[in-house]
């Protein structure tokens, strides 16, 4: 269960990015829709502490995001619209290893572990390839199985099919509207919000929507066309 009590984030310049919100999101999937620079990043930050709210608290179950945030980042994984952002190693099999290597002491545990996630997305032919020889769609799979193979309990995803074509965008938006784990994901891809339980429609830093998936997009429509 994610909480927000009174969760505001402003600028050092004194910028209100988001006003304070206060909900709590326990659907299995949420989406988060909104214009460009409405504050949706800001929000999916909040969630797994890499942004801390200047104001109030963000809570994931019992743990708080500034007062435990090693334990917050293990429960929440986070996935970026670039996933050049996270994959960092030389190969597509280091990349797994480096994500396991808090949960997996020894490196044969650990690379049993790897080509296991990477079976898991049918990734195991590319174990060997650099990660910069990849498509768009094969790098933002991999980048969602490294942070998947360490079993967060929430998976945050930060416009994830942005960067891919109609049948990547297809697949990962299939991927995460199966996964077990409690899904966000902030989108601008209309059609994967709707799949969601629960959404967000995002407007100059508040939550001016809440609800209905098909309501909530109709509603963030209208706000556009007005
Ligand atoms: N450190 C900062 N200082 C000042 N303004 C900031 C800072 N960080 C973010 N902002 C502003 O806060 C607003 C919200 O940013 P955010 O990235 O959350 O928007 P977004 O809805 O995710 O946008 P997009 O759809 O373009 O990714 C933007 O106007 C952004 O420029």
């Amino acid at each position: 269960m994610i909480s927000f009590d009174s969760a505001a984030v402003v600028a050092p310049d004194g910028t209100e990015i988001l006003r304070p919100i206060t909900l709590t999101l326990t659907e299995p999937r949420v989406s988060i829709v909104g214009a460009n620079g409405s504050g949706k990043s800001t929000l999916a930050r909040l969630i797994n502490g890499l942004i801390e709210p200047t104001t109030g608290s963000v809570r994931i179950n019992d743990l708080y995001t500034v007062r435990d945030g090693a334990e917050v980042r293990k429960a929440v994984g986070f996935v970026f619209t670039d996933p050049a952002a996270q994959l960092i190693m030389p190969t597509v099999i280091e990349d797994v290893e480096l994500s396991l290597r808090r949960t997996h002491k020894y490196p044969r545990d650990r690379r049993t572990a790897a080509i296991a996630a990477l079976e898991r997305f049918g990734l195991e032919a590319l174990a060997e390839r650099s990660v910069h020889t990849l498509s768009g769609g094969q790098k933002q799979l991999l980048a969602i199985a490294t942070v998947l193979s360490t079993s967060p309990a929430t998976l945050v995803a930060d416009e994830p099919t942005t960067l891919l074509d109609l049948h990547n965008s297809m697949r990962i938006g299939d991927l995460l509207m199966s996964l077990a784990q409690q899904v966000i994901v902030v989108t601008h891809d209309l059609e994967l919000a709707a799949r969601a339980d629960r959404t967000l429609v995002v407007a100059d830093g508040s939550i001016i929507f809440d609800g209905d998936p098909a309501e909530a997009i109709a509603h963030y429509r209208a706000s556009v066309t007005q």
